[in-house]
């Protein structure tokens, strides 16, 4: 018998990629504090894949004491770039200012998902996925933000590739749901194999 699925996340963007798979899922956001966390690990000069495999999985850990029922999926992404781990930009400003420095060159995003099931993780992956950006004027910077802000200040990278985002790269080596937030795909073979959902 297929177990609840609850995803211990407030991205709406990992519900809407699950939902719109056909599953049932319930959301119930972790809440940690993630900043203190990263800065921990950065301060023991973590990887990236570290760093968001461990956010992912506290996550998970922290809703799943809460629902011993089902299969809690914990998630993390973060944004590797030229070896620095960028944050959610806090203002357009920043965002401005973030998008500036990637323009013309490469980044990573990596998604971490981590699945509990009675009580302990039982499967894990992290997508990884680089995107070379474009060269963008200054100009069509302060415009992008200055009309996507409401929505692109929820991503980690300040752009929503299903959205304008996509104008921004030249080229994307991975995984579209990967940069969205979740590597569903991995996720959806690991649900098949366990018969958790119908293939
Ligand atoms: N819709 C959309 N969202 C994106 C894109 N790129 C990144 N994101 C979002 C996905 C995640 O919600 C967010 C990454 O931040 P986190 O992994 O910390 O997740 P978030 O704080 O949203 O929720 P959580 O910590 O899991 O409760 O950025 C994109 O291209 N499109």
């Amino acid at each position: 018998m297929p177990k609840p699925l609850v995803l211990a996340s407030g991205s709406e963007i990992r519900a809407e990629m699950l939902r719109r798979a056909g599953l049932s899922v319930a959301v119930m956001p972790a809440r940690l504090d993630e900043d203190s966390v990263k800065q921990g690990m950065l301060a023991e000069d973590a990887a990236p894949r570290d760093i968001a495999d461990l956010l992912a999985e506290m996550k998970a850990a922290k809703v799943a004491g809460k629902r011993p029922d089902a299969l809690v999926l914990g998630c993390d992404q973060v944004l590797d770039f030229e070896g620095a781990l960028l944050s959610k930009p806090e203002s357009p400003e920043a965002a401005v200012a973030q998008l500036s420095e990637m323009s013309g060159k490469r980044h990573k995003l990596l998604s971490a998902c981590v699945a509990f099931d009675d009580g302990k993780p039982v499967w894990r992956h992290v997508g990884v996925v680089t995107l070379s950006m474009r060269v963008l004027s200054p100009d069509y910077i302060e415009d992008y933000v200055a009309r996507n802000w409401p929505s692109i200040r929820h991503s980690v990278g300040a752009y929503k590739l299903e959205e304008e985002g996509s104008r921004l790269f030249t080229t994307i080596s991975g995984d579209y749901f990967t940069v969205l937030g979740l590597p569903l795909l991995p996720l959806l073979n690991w649900l098949a194999i366990r018969g958790e959902i119908a293939t």
